[in-house]
This record gives C-alpha cells, structure tokens and sequence, in this order.
C-alpha cells in the first residue's frame, strides 16, 4: 500500500515524455523525415529517458534505474545530441505546477547525458528500481503504428507501480475491438491514454493530455464465459513472438476471432480494459532472455485489472534476477479464471508435457 507519490510522479513523467515522442513520431508521419531515417526512434527513446529520469531522480534520489538507453552513442555524435538536447530543453508540460513536481529544466547537454546514464543499474532481488523502456515498439513507432512509454517501479522482486502512456491508443475504455488498431487513432492535440496501477489498488486509465492529470476510471478485463469466446492480442513482429503456435493455441481453445495485432505493451493495456483477452508471446528463439522494462509496468496493470500474468510454464515473471526474465520464457497473460485452461493448450502446442 502506499506508492501515491510514486504513481503520480511516474504518471506525470509519462505524460511528459510522451509528449516529446509524439513530437517526433507526427514529424515522422508527415514526412518530414526521410523515410528510411532510424534517428526518429533515437531521439525519441534517448529524449524521452532523458525526461524521465530526471523526474525519478528529481523525486526519489536513492531509487536505482534499469533504463533501456545509454549515452555511449551520443557522446560519439554530437549532432544528433544537439538535435535531441533541443527537443528536451523544450519539453514542458502545460501546468506549471505539475511540471515544477518533475524537477528544473536540465542545465546542460552534459546534464543530459549524464541523467540518461543513471538508468545503467545492474536490477537485482533488493531495492527500489524503476525499470524504464522509453519508447518501447519501436518497430510500431517507426510504422506509424502503436508504442507505448513504460514505467514501473520494483521493490525488492515485486513490481510495486506501473505506468503506461500509449499515444495512439482510443482514449475511450468502451471503443469496440478492432483489428485496425494502428496510428491512425492518433493526433497531434492530445489523445491518447496514460495507464497505471499500484500493487493490490487496483488498475486505472486516463486520457493523456498536455498539461496536468486528467480525472480517472478504473478499468478491468473483461469477464469472458469460456475460452471459445475470447480475443487474443498478439504482437506484429513474427520475430518477437511465434504467430504460428499462437494460432495453434487459438485454435485449441475453440478462438475463431481474429486476432489484434498490436505493438509494445499496449497489448498488456489493451486487455488490462477489455479490449482483447488474451496475450500471448511464445518464444521465437530458444535464447531470448526476455527485458524486464518490456514487461514490468504491463505485468502488473493486467494483473491489477484481474488477470494473471505468467511464462509458459505457469510461472509469475520474477523481476528479481537482474536486467532480464532469465527464470522465464514467453509470457502468458489472461483473465485469472482462464489461465489454467490458456497454459495447458500452451503446454501442449509446445510439446511442454
Ligand atoms: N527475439 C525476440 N523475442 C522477443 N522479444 C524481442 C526479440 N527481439 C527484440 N524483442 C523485444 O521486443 C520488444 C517489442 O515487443 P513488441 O511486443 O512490440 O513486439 S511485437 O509487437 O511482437 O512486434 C522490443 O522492445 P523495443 O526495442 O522497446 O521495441 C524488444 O525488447
Ligand atoms: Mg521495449
């Protein structure tokens, strides 16, 4: 219990950095960058942490950071460093209240870059870390498609907090499922949704907005009858997750609904408030350890809506082994009295027992 301050300084720091994404994701999208441009992805990822760091430090100076990013690329190319240092400098939220809570404007590029570095913590079974995935789907930023920016805060093992702001989600919890979930729910004013949820208090959405926090609703899974009747949300890359013994799965439990094909933790968001059902990431590779800011602030928004959360083996995802899930393979998420049934036609598609 608890975590108030946490929540909303992470909310607040979402907001915020998303805003700087967006910027950068609605030049892409109007073609002002040259099509094959990679540094779209960079300057947003490396702004965004830049932002959101600067707002935990700021807050909590003694909490440790896991962040996808670090600076090395940067000190290398000081061009593209100016152009990111000139996105952040700007970046303010609309309320100067809530901004003030997020710390000073930044004093220098070198400040930048030594703040984007603090997210280098090795993790581990004790403390308090924030694990932080700045613009995580980036192959869905790049794509016009979805991303989300992800926060979560872990204490000893235990995901305590977790915020997801997703700019190209409907900002309406009722919107219909559709297998058309892509950039084109996106403007440049302001939709979007911001997620979070604190350990046993429950899951909460709210539209994203340019300003201060937006009045919230409490969201939930859906209740599904029976396995038959369930949507599953799956990712778009077939590198990522094996869209082939998905639909094996599916096909197990009687599913004949056509799957929503979404990136980043947007999936865990969309059937943390009943969009979809079922999330399901099967190993590609053998060897993929999977990344604990991939998966920290969606695990426990599903689990705070009402779902369960698991690898394929039927085990919680431990977040207390360092920068990866190196005790788990893939990830299993769906309605607590489901999940039974979803993991045994898991295990049998593959060839588990
Ligand atoms: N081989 C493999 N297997 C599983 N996961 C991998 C793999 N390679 C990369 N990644 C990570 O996938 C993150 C993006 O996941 P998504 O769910 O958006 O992917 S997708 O929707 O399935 O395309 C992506 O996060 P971002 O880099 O933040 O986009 C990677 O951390
Ligand atoms: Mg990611």
């Amino acid at each position: 219990m608890g975590y108030e301050k946490e929540r909303r300084i992470a909310e607040l720091a979402v907001q915020r950095a998303t805003l700087l994404t967006k910027k950068v994701f609605h030049e892409k999208a109007k073609g002002e960058l040259a099509k094959d441009d990679k540094s779209p992805v960079t300057k947003g990822d490396f702004g965004a942490q830049a932002l959101i760091i600067q707002a935990i430090a700021h807050n909590f100076p003694n909490d440790e950071i896991v962040g996808e990013e670090e600076s090395s690329e940067l000190r290398q190319d000081t061009a593209l460093r100016s152009e990111i240092w000139d996105l952040v400098k700007d970046i303010k939220l609309n309320d100067s209240a809530s901004d003030a809570l997020l710390g000073g404007p930044l004093p220098s590029e070198e400040a930048m870059l030594d703040i984007i570095d603090k997210g280098n913590s090795p993790g581990g079974p004790k403390g308090r870390i924030w694990a932080l995935d700045p613009i995580d789907g980036t192959k869905g930023f790049l794509r016009g498609g979805q991303y989300a920016v992800c926060l979560g805060l872990i204490v000893d093992g235990d995901v305590k907090v977790g915020v997801i702001g997703c700019p190209n989600l409907p900002v309406d919890d009722a919107t219909s499922l559709s297998a058309d979930i892509g950039g084109n729910q996106s403007d440049e004013e302001g939709k979007g949704v911001l997620f979070s949820a604190v350990q046993g208090e429950g899951a909460i959405s709210r539209p994203l907005t340019s300003g201060g926090l937006a009045p919230s609703n409490p969201i939930s899974m859906r209740p599904v009858p029976d396995t038959s009747k369930a949507v599953f949300c799956e990712g778009v890359e077939a590198g990522h997750s094996n869209q082939g013994d998905n639909a094996a799965v599916a096909k197990r439990l009687g599913i004949t609904a056509p799957s929503v094909r979404l990136d980043s933790q947007a999936k865990y968001c969309s059937i943390a408030r009943g969009a979809g059902d079922i999330y399901l990431r099967l190993p590609v590779r053998k060897d993929y350890q999977e990344k604990i800011w991939d998966h920290a602030a969606g695990d426990l928004l599903v689990r705070e809506a009402g779902g369960q959360v698991t690898d394929i083996y039927g085990k919680r995802l431990d977040f207390s082994k360092g920068r990866t899930l190196i005790e788990n393979k893939g990830v299993v998420a769906a309605p607590a009295a489901l999940q039974d049934q979803v993991i045994e036609a898991v295990q049998v598609v593959l060839n588990l027992k």
